[in-house]
């Protein structure tokens, strides 16, 4: 099963896509943190950030490994643990302009992506988390999930999980909302697609979440099971 979850800046994808993963014994694959290391090796490589053919190129060579399990996230790009890095607050503020807005960089991150989900079908399959993945990276996900939350529900979350003063409230603002904005001209993310599910997490515990998505999957593997056994 390929479940697709997508959705604005801080609406919970990743926690909640960890969850799901970990509760069904699916592989997990977070493709933000792949944009968020192609903008790392950018800027680490000393590439002029507004060059996009260079960008393109370093996307294109860059080596990287993403862990795939729920319990531990590691992102290695050409040999460096950049897990912890492509976190930090510069790479936040440039992954939009640098990586996610570059439509030759999109190109060779959903290669890959589409890569690592054919991998681990035979496993039985993956969570999915990001903007475009229903829509563009696996199309044909048993599951689709929009995950939402209010603006300021999103803005207090992320400002919540970061250290007393670690940023700016313009700098937050800067993070979930110019983000989206930018973003959302290349990912339509903040619309369902056909047969997705909009799941609206404001008033919801994570756990609430992760039961309803979990509730879904199972919905899904049944009716898909029928749907099997009608065929036969
Ligand atoms: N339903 C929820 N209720 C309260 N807090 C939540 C809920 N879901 C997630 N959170 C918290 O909100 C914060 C942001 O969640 P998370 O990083 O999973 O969002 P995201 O959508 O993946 O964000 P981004 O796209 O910016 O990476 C985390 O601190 C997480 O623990
Ligand atoms: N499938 C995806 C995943 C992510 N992005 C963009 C959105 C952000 O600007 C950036 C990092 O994502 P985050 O780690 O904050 O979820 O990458 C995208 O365009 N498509």
């Amino acid at each position: 099963m390929i479940i697709a979850v997508d959705g604005p800046s801080g609406s919970g994808k990743s926690s909640t896509a960890r969850g799901v993963a970990t509760r069904l014994g699916l592989q997990y694959l977070d493709t933000g943190a792949m944009y968020r290391a192609v903008a790392w090796s950018v800027l680490e490589s000393g590439i002029d950030a507004d060059d996009a053919e260079a960008a393109a190129t370093r996307a294109r060579e860059l080596r990287l490994e993403i862990s795939t399990d729920p319990r531990h996230q590691v992102v290695v790009a050409d040999g460096t643990d950049v897990t912890e890095a492509i976190r930090d607050p510069r790479i936040s503020a440039g992954v939009s302009r640098i990586a996610a807005t570059n439509l030759a960089v999109r190109a060779e991150l959903i290669r890959r992506q589409q890569a690592l989900i054919a991998a681990a079908k035979p496993s039985g399959g993956m969570v999915v988390e990001g903007r475009d993945i229903a829509t563009v990276v696996a199309t044909d996900a048993e599951l689709k999930v929009v995950l939402i939350a209010d603006q300021d529900a999103r803005m207090a979350r992320r400002k919540a999980e970061l250290s007393d003063g670690a940023v700016t409230s313009e700098q937050l603002r800067d993070q979930i909302v110019r983000r989206d904005a930018d973003d959302s001209t290349v990912a339509q993310f903040l619309v369902a697609s056909d047969g997705a599910v909009t799941i609206d997490s404001t008033y919801l515990s994570l756990e609430e979440v992760i039961d309803v998505i979990c509730r879904l999957a199972k919905e899904a593997e049944a009716a898909d099971m029928d749907s099997g056994d009608q065929e036969s």
